[in-house]
């Protein structure tokens, strides 16, 4: 099993009927609206396909009773050349048809796909921390793809078949409604067994499904570079596999159950479709010794009746395909319904925080609830000035620093900047004015050049050198065999700590926000790394509102105000020289770190 992974919820394999409800079709009927044209055409042309079908069977009656009988080469021609128009129209059409299908479901696909990745970008990081990986994956790609069928084959083969049914069904009984009633009387037969195998191919298809979504997230925990380090250095690769596999045979074994769900199915339809046709053949042979019917009509008769068959047996499979797209679509829903809990208020105003201060005031807030991580956060960092953060592993210092970009909401209590609260601030102006240099510095597999652009796209190669020399990594850079061009892989996995930390750090002095929040990097550095990226800091902060999380002595010295928090509270607040009189918290950190000249 991959790590972290939830326990699959026993309902969800039960695989529960979807509701076809009257709201459900009109939002997904939404989807249909802006091709509507398109599908208008697509019914015209199904219309005219459905007609065209019953002609080569009426043909082939006139050529049988009377082209051959009357020796009638003229007519025979005639009759030929009709069919074969007839046949190479149908074809013309069918093209015609294929690409508006086509047409129609990709770009219901792609307006899906964009609304998703939207959605998905205004979903709060609560959302991704507790979302398993392989399931938004499985959703943005597999679920939505499958919507393409849901057009391509339900809507059109629905529409289809019902012209098909209604044509073929009135032809039949214009030309012997006896012969016809004899026809329909084994429809029932078909839909009876129906039901039956729909729900059993249902409940398969879903869990098919679900396993699938499994078998992606391992793949997505595992074989990440995160995931794959940890499953290589605590050698749990046959502990892997065999999750995998398990999870592996368990969908094989239903994809293999479902497609034979079907084989039986069809089985049961061929073998009641061939009894229409015998018992025809019984009673139009009897009606023919009579004198009452021709040759040429049974053959057209048992054809047109296979036109029948061939829908019925279809319309009965849409029922499972539509219950199949209902459920796609009510996964996709799912997510859509999924409100983004952060976002503008109607009345928000862009922020200009040039030279204002950061107010906490009596903020709390909880990851779950009844588990408090911040309670009663009071302080203020004035403008200008660098606030340290110190306090044990999991005291809530990296809580405190996401409240401010509005990462997560908090539950009470207030923030402001400039003594506004945050939330009165639109989220891109707030964002736009915060620069976050994280421990655990995040570049994606590009060039370093490109990672840089990612802060400001506008920026010049000579503003790029400038915060690279003030990050002190414009030498390592240009040292490097192609320079800005190297690439750096995935998450900067080519480059060292120190690195990848001065990279981030000239990302953020090209963004030049007026407020600077940081995790100083606890990752034990050589003195010279250390050093640098000291250096890098001073530039960094210079002027800036920062709020650092320190963990180096230095940098608590440097702090114009020190915050002690401990279990969720701050415990102490003052400079270095005040708390260490105070003998309280910080003198015991202080003392018991000392040595290593790191608070962390
Ligand atoms: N996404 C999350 N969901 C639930 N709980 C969380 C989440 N992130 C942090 N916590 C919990 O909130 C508390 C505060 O965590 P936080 O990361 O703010 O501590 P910290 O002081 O920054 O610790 P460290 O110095 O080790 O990074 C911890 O008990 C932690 O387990």
């Amino acid at each position: 099993m991959g790590f972290g992974r939830m326990k699959f919820d026993e309902d969800e394999l039960k695989g529960q009927k979807p509701n076809i409800s009257k709201t459900m079709l009109i939002r997904i009927s939404s989807y249909f609206k802006p091709y509507w044209k398109q599908t208008l055409l697509v019914m015209v042309i199904l219309s005219i396909s459905s007609f065209l079908g019953i002609l080569p069977p009426l043909l082939i009656q006139r050529i049988i009773d009377r082209a051959l009988p009357n020796k009638d080469f003229h007519l025979l021609l005639l009759l030929v050349l009709a069919s074969l128009g007839t046949t190479v129209v149908s074809g013309l059409i069918g093209v015609l048809q294929t690409y508006l299908n086509s047409y129609i479901s990709q770009n219901i696909v792609y307006d899906m796909k964009n609304q998703m990745y939207q959605h998905l970008q205004q979903m709060p990081l609560q959302f991704y921390s507790s979302v398993k990986q392989g399931e938004v994956i499985t959703r943005m790609t597999s679920d939505i793809s499958g919507i393409q069928g849901v057009f391509s084959s339900t809507v059109v083969n629905f529409a289809s078949n019902l012209f098909i049914l209604v044509t073929t069904g009135v032809t039949l009984f214009i030309m012997n409604w006896k012969l016809a009633l004899l026809g329909i009387i084994v429809v029932p037969l078909f839909i009876l067994p129906t039901r039956k195998m729909g729900n059993v191919r249902w409940k398969l298809a879903k869990q098919t499904q679900e396993k699938v979504s499994e078998q992606n997230q391992i793949i997505q925990e595992t074989l990440s570079i995160s995931g794959y380090m940890l499953m290589k250095l605590f050698t749990k690769e046959a502990q892997e596999f065999k999750g995998f596999r398990t999870i592996n045979a368990e969908s094989t074994r239903l994809q293999i159950r479902e497609s034979m769900a079907g084989r039986w199915f069809m089985m049961t339809l061929t073998t009641f479709t061939s009894i229409g046709p015998m018992l025809i053949y019984l009673y139009g042979g009897y009606l023919f010794i009579q004198g009452d019917l021709t040759v040429g009509s049974i053959i057209a008769f048992v054809a047109l009746l296979g036109r029948l068959y061939g829908p019925v047996g279809q319309m009965t499979n849409l029922y499972v395909d539509i219950r199949r797209s209902i459920a796609l679509f009510e996964r996709i829903f799912d997510y859509f319904d999924m409100e983004p809990l952060i976002v503008d208020q109607p009345q928000a105003v862009a922020m200009n925080t040039i030279g204002k201060d950061i107010t906490f005031e009596q903020v709390s807030f909880a990851y779950q609830k009844d588990k408090p991580a911040l309670s009663n956060i009071t302080f203020t960092a004035a403008a200008g000035t660098m606030t340290a953060l110190v306090g044990p592993s999991g005291a809530g210092k990296t809580t405190i620093t996401h409240l401010i970009p509005r990462m997560y909401e908090i539950e009470a209590g207030q923030i402001r900047i400039g003594g506004i609260d945050i939330r009165n601030y639109t989220l891109e102006s707030l964002r736009s004015q915060i620069g976050l240099v994280t421990q655990d510095t995040y570049l994606f597999n590009g060039t370093i050049k490109e990672n840089l652009l990612y802060a400001r796209s506008e920026a010049t190669d000579q503003d790029i050198i400038e915060a690279c020399k003030a990050a002190y990594i414009h030498d390592f850079i240009v040292e490097l065999p192609e320079g800005y061009d190297t690439i750096v892989g995935n998450r900067g996995i080519k480059l060292s700590g120190g690195e990848k930390q001065r990279i981030s750090i000239a990302r953020v002095l090209l963004k030049n926000p007026a407020i600077i929040i940081m995790d100083e990097a606890t990752s034990s550095l050589d003195t010279i790394s250390e050093f640098y990226i000291q250096q890098a800091m001073y530039q960094l902060l210079q002027n800036k509102t920062s709020i650092v999380i320190a963990h180096r002595l230095s940098t608590i010295m440097a702090a114009d105000k020190i915050l002690v928090v401990q279990h969720g509270a701050i415990a102490e607040e003052g400079s270095h020289e005040q708390l260490l009189e105070k003998r309280g918290v910080y003198k015991d950190l202080y003392d018991k770190q000392f040595e290593r000249k790191v608070f962390a």
